[in-house]
């Protein structure tokens, strides 16, 4: 039988790009689908690549709890996901249950969903949080050179406004965004606090919010400890990343708009001077921000090959 996959929060950004790769997967089967508006309708009327015979459903901890699913995805704004945590934990069925939120992200009862620094604790676990898209990307770009450090990293992130979701806001408002780049939360970030806590090491981050839909560039600067030569700082990536399917090592400078709808990070634009290394890191903020990656975390908690259902990106 294929395992069979509940989504909550099925009209969103991100659980629209789940539904997409869930279309294609071949192993995992979306079955149940619930959101707050168009209960009754079937999600194929929301979402163009919902399998037919789906109607969704109310968003009730318990409708979803009853589910007899394998595996049940929370796609909802921050801070709802503890009321279906523990209608889940009180159901009958125990499904895998993987939180898109940033609910559960410091709680080391949760596996922390980023494949690359987690793989042996996210195969088979029942409970997995997945990272913020801005915190991916910052923890792949610093983690290969964590011993190296002299002091915090530095990140300036840029996002399109699909990371502010669909709930209006200045963030993800064309007009506002019109040849404009938008800096907030200048200090104290979420993803800062998720990447210094996940790397074990302090990162400053800066985000801005940019007038294009999809796609993350961030642009970390590193203080070394000692020089380092280029070379080495390259090979060490390409060390680090290698057989990674979705991190990309390139010598170039990765640029923002080649990231929309690859499913894996791209890291390059290497630089050094005496006393710092530059890296510039891209990803698809819906992707391998959100979707892409929950649907490697899903592959290793059922037992399923990591990327089956993650389409392998253009090579370039
Ligand atoms: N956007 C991004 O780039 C990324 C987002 N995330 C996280 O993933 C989650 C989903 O993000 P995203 O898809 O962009 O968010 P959206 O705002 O696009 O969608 C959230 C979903 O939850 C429903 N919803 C919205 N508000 C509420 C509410 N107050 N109570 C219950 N349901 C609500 C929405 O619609 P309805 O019920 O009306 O159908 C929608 O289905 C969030 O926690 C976000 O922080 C993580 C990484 C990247
Ligand atoms: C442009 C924009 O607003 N981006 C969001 C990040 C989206 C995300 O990853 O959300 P969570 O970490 O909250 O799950 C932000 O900065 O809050």
């Amino acid at each position: 039988m294929t395992p069979t996959l509940g989504l909550v929060g099925a009209r969103g950004h991100v659980g629209g790009e789940l539904a997409r790769l869930l279309a294609g997967h071949g192993g995992l089967r979306l079955a149940r689908a619930a959101s707050r508006q168009g209960v009754g309708e079937p999600l194929s009327a929301h979402l163009a690549h919902a399998p037919a015979g789906i109607v969704l459903e109310d968003m009730s901890p318990e409708t979803v709890a009853s589910w007899p699913v394998d595996a049940v995805v929370l796609a909802l704004p921050n801070g709802l996901a503890a009321a279906y945590a523990d209608a889940l934990a009180a159901g009958p069925r125990a499904p895998v249950l993987v939180d898109l939120s940033a609910d559960f992200r410091f709680d080391p009862a949760w596996a922390y969903g980023l494949p690359e620094r987690h793989r042996e604790r996210i195969r088979g676990a029942r409970k997995i949080a997945n990272p913020g898209c801005y915190a991916t990307g910052i923890q792949l770009g610093v983690a290969p050179l964590l011993e190296l450090l002299a002091g915090p990293p530095q990140a300036f992130g840029v996002s399109g406004y699909s990371g502010a979701g669909t709930t209006p806001s200045p963030r993800n408002d064309p007009e506002r965004l019109r040849d404009n780049l938008m800096p907030y939360a200048l200090t104290g970030h979420l993803h800062e606090r998720e990447a210094s806590h996940h790397l074990g090491h302090a990162v400053r981050f800066v985000p801005h919010v940019a007038p294009f839909f999809r796609g993350i560039t961030l642009t970390i600067t590193l203080p070394l400890a000692r020089p380092l030569e280029r070379d080495a700082l390259v090979r060490r990536y390409r060390d680090v990343y290698a057989g990674e399917p979705l991190v990309r090592v390139t010598d170039d400078i990765p640029e923002v708009r080649a990231a929309a709808g690859r499913h894996d990070v791209t890291i390059g634009g290497f630089q050094v001077d005496d006393r710092h290394a530059v890296v510039v890191v891209t990803l698809d903020n819906l992707l391998k921000g959100a979707a892409s990656q929950a649907l490697q975390n899903l592959n290793l908690a059922l037992g399923l090959p990591e990327r089956q259902g993650v389409p392998r990106d253009p090579s370039a």
